[in-house]
């Protein structure tokens, strides 16, 4: 193919094109070939393609598959990436069942990894799966298929142009569910899903109906791993559990995610809960759902103890500047701001009284 490529056996085959395990004959070494699919070749899903190049060539990561060339061959477009000999998660989960503690914490670490290096340059995989989560045949883990990525700043992040929430359904964050664009935080809900999958067997939320898998992001608690059979050191389950908040806000970012595990925290009991601080609450999803008292569980990092400038939260400062922060309403911010409101405003009172005093005085 396009005097370089030997192209040996069919690896897979997903929704844009088929991957080819292949050989680049002229730096001698073997590569994976994308094919976008002959019955998609049109100017849309070219584009799509092309994005889906360009987006992942903006990363250099051990833990993201690399992009080594894009072009056309015969009307057709191809994307050359690195070979990822050891096959998806996805395959490791049917063929040996849940994973060790031990595989599962380097999974979380390095797919958190992959997903740091995304989101400080601006990007947001939106499709999160066991099947796109790779192993090199020595177990390391490495983020692929950018295929439905997008960058932060583009407005049409998280809908298609028919107006369809794109991304897999099992592993679709709430905030998605409700139509509200991906964000970083979106991608660390599907990545506490794979992981939930992965210790249990299971997906977090399962339904006959796309509705009614929508309507369990949002709305119900995923039951403890452990009630479902799995055997996870409880700092773990409380982790996991934290990836799969209800709020993104309460989320642990891709950062401390992969820190959190590297550090070996995750064998050990959770830590205990810090005093809740006055006036925390938000209000956003299924306020009065039984998912707030689970949103923050033991061993899970408090937000509000780290704030997004801390020197302890360092993934949000990498992404800050980058990830529009939700405008609270009016009520919020004036409970928020009420002893500046109650100031101003007995000061305005103050003038009009000496202004009125005044004018009564000339008179
Ligand atoms: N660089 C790679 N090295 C080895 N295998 C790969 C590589 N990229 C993809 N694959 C495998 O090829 C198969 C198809 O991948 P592809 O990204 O096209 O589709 P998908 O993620 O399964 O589906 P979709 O694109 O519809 O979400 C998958 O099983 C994946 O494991």
């Amino acid at each position: 193919m396009a005097d370089r490529y030997r192209l040996h056996a069919v690896i897979g085959r997903g929704g844009m094109g088929e991957v080819w395990q292949a050989q680049d004959e002229v730096l001698g070494r073997p590569v994976a070939v994308k094919l976008l699919l002959s019955d998609l070749a049109d100017a849309s899903a070219e584009a799509r393609f092309r994005l889906e190049a360009q987006t992942s060539a903006r990363l250099h990561h051990p833990h993201v598959v690399g992009t080594l060339d894009f072009g056309t061959w015969e009307h057709r477009c191809f994307l050359v990436m690195e070979l990822v000999d050891g096959g998806s998660l996805s395959g490791e989960l049917n063929a040996g069942g849940p994973l060790t503690p031990d595989r599962l914490a380097q999974v979380a670490e390095q797919a958190a990894e992959g997903l740091a290096a995304a989101h400080t340059q601006g990007i947001v995989h939106r499709d999160i799966k066991p099947g796109n989560l790779l192993s090199d045949r020595d177990g390391t883990v490495r983020i692929g298929d950018f295929g439905i990525a997008r960058f932060l700043d583009d407005p049409s992040a998280g809908l298609t142009t028919t107006g369809q929430i794109v991304g897999t359904g099992l592993y679709l964050a709430p905030e998605r569910a409700i139509g509200t664009p991906a964000s970083p935080a979106s991608d660390l809900y599907s990545l506490g899903c794979v992981l939930y999958q992965l210790a249990v067997g299971r997906p977090p939320f399962e339904s006959d109906t796309a509705t009614g898998l929508l309507y369990q992001h949002v709305d119900s608690p995923p039951v403890p791993p452990h009630q479902r059979g799995a055997v996870l050191p409880p700092a773990f389950e409380a982790y996991l559990l934290s990836l799969l908040a209800k709020r993104p806000e309460e989320r642990p970012t891709a950062r401390q995610t992969a820190d959190w595990f590297r550090s070996g925290a995750w064998r050990g009991a959770p830590e205990p809960l810090p005093p809740e601080l006055p006036g925390h609450a938000v209000e956003p999803y299924a306020a009065a759902s039984p998912a707030r008292h689970r949103a923050a569980p033991q061993g899970a990092p408090d937000r509000a103890a780290h704030p997004r400038t801390s020197a302890v939260d360092t993934g949000w400062n990498t992404t800050v500047h980058r990830v529009p922060a939700r405008r609270p309403g009016l009520r919020t911010s004036l409970r928020r701001h009420s002893r500046l409101v109650a100031v101003l405003g007995g000061a305005a009172l103050f003038v009009c009284a000496l202004l009125l005093g005044m004018s009564l005085f000339q008179a």
